[in-house]
């Protein structure tokens, strides 16, 4: 019987941990990803991504806790479970004397609902390819032939690991119109990535693995709490503002050390970017020269995060 939380969440784990013999790889990891959404998972070489992955997938035992992936426990493996799930592992498939034609449409036949091989072809920019044997693929086409493998059963939920290492950037933005392909048809996507644009543009929500421990899960805008953190306002002191005193700024806002001649950089940290902009446009009554309000990106965010981690001591991780 399915659980009414698995039939919301394809992806349900609880305390789910993982070792090779003394050494823990994974520990006390929780997470849900919802159906319908494209989930991206974030962490530093060794930090557990593919481990992950591969437990969710049946390809590998967890030591312990609970997981649930459309509403089967996956170390027990049912055929028809296996049917409804695509995975795209980090390995690149070796397909000796078939064309990619052939590659394709015989992991067609193995599902009972496949979309057309040729459409799956065109999506993954091997349209033109269908003829050639895989044998004479490069890498970066290889790797769409596995991407081409792993949706072509049309499944419910994918699993992408690090799908677009190794692609150029048109074919990264193929792979990206891939997903969206996917999520349109209300299907769900796990990936892993190290590209933070990637996961930015593609994922509803973020979760960062550091150490085998899930260290942050949230939208890409919230991570960390990204969506507070003060906003840095800058602009540059033209020669017609410089002898001016600047107007009251808001409570709380900081106003950054630098130095005070004639067309020096100006920047403030405030938690109320907008506000700031409006009173320093009325102070100035023309346009502020270079004018920019920065918020840290995802990049500087995931850097604290996993940053934090390595800094705290071992008993508090
Ligand atoms: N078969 C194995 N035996 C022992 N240790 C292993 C085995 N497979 C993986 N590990 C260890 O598990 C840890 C997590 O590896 P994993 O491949 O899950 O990391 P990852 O986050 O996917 O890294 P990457 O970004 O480099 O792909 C690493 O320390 C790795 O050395």
């Amino acid at each position: 019987m399915v659980s009414a939380a698995a039939e919301n969440d394809p992806v349900a784990v609880t305390g789910l941990s993982k070792r090779y013999g003394e050494h823990p790889v994974l520990t006390d990891l929780s997470l849900r990803v919802h159906r319908g959404e494209v989930f991206a998972l974030l962490g530093p070489n060794g930090a557990g991504k593919t481990t992950t992955v591969e437990i969710l997938t049946g390809v590998r035992r967890r030591s312990g806790g609970d997981v649930e992936v459309l509403g089967q426990d996956p170390a027990r493996d049912p055929r028809e479970w296996r049917a409804r799930i695509g995975v795209v592992g980090q390995s690149t498939g070796a397909y000796p004397d078939l064309t990619v034609g052939e590659v394709v449409r015989q992991f067609a036949a193995m599902y009972p609902r496949p979309l057309p091989p040729t459409q799956v072809l065109d999506m993954v920019g091997l349209g033109a390819y269908e003829k050639k044997r895989t044998t004479e693929l490069s890498g970066g086409q290889q790797r769409r032939l596995d991407v081409a493998v792993g949706v072509i059963g049309d499944p419910e939920l994918i699993f992408l690991d690090e799908p677009t290492t190794g692609l150029d950037p048109v074919a990264r933005r193929e792979a990206w119109d891939l997903v969206r392909f996917f999520s349109a048809r209300g299907r769900t996507t796990v990936l892993t990535t190290h590209y933070l644009d990637e996961a930015e543009t593609l994922a509803a929500r973020v979760g960062v693995i550091a150490g085998g421990r899930l260290v942050a899960c949230a939208p890409p805008g919230e991570l960390g709490g990204r969506a507070t953190t003060s906003a840095a306002v800058s602009f540059r002191r033209s020669e017609s503002l410089a002898g001016r005193e600047l107007p009251e700024l808001p409570r709380g806002a900081v106003l950054e050390p630098g130095p005070t001649g004639a067309g020096d950089l100006v920047t403030v940290l405030t938690s109320e970017p907008t506000r700031l902009v409006s009173l320093l446009a009325s102070w100035a009554e023309t346009e502020l020269p270079e004018l920019i309000v920065h918020r840290p990106t995802l990049e500087e965010i995931y850097l604290n995060l996993i940053d934090r981690h390595r800094q705290q001591p071992e008993e508090n991780k």
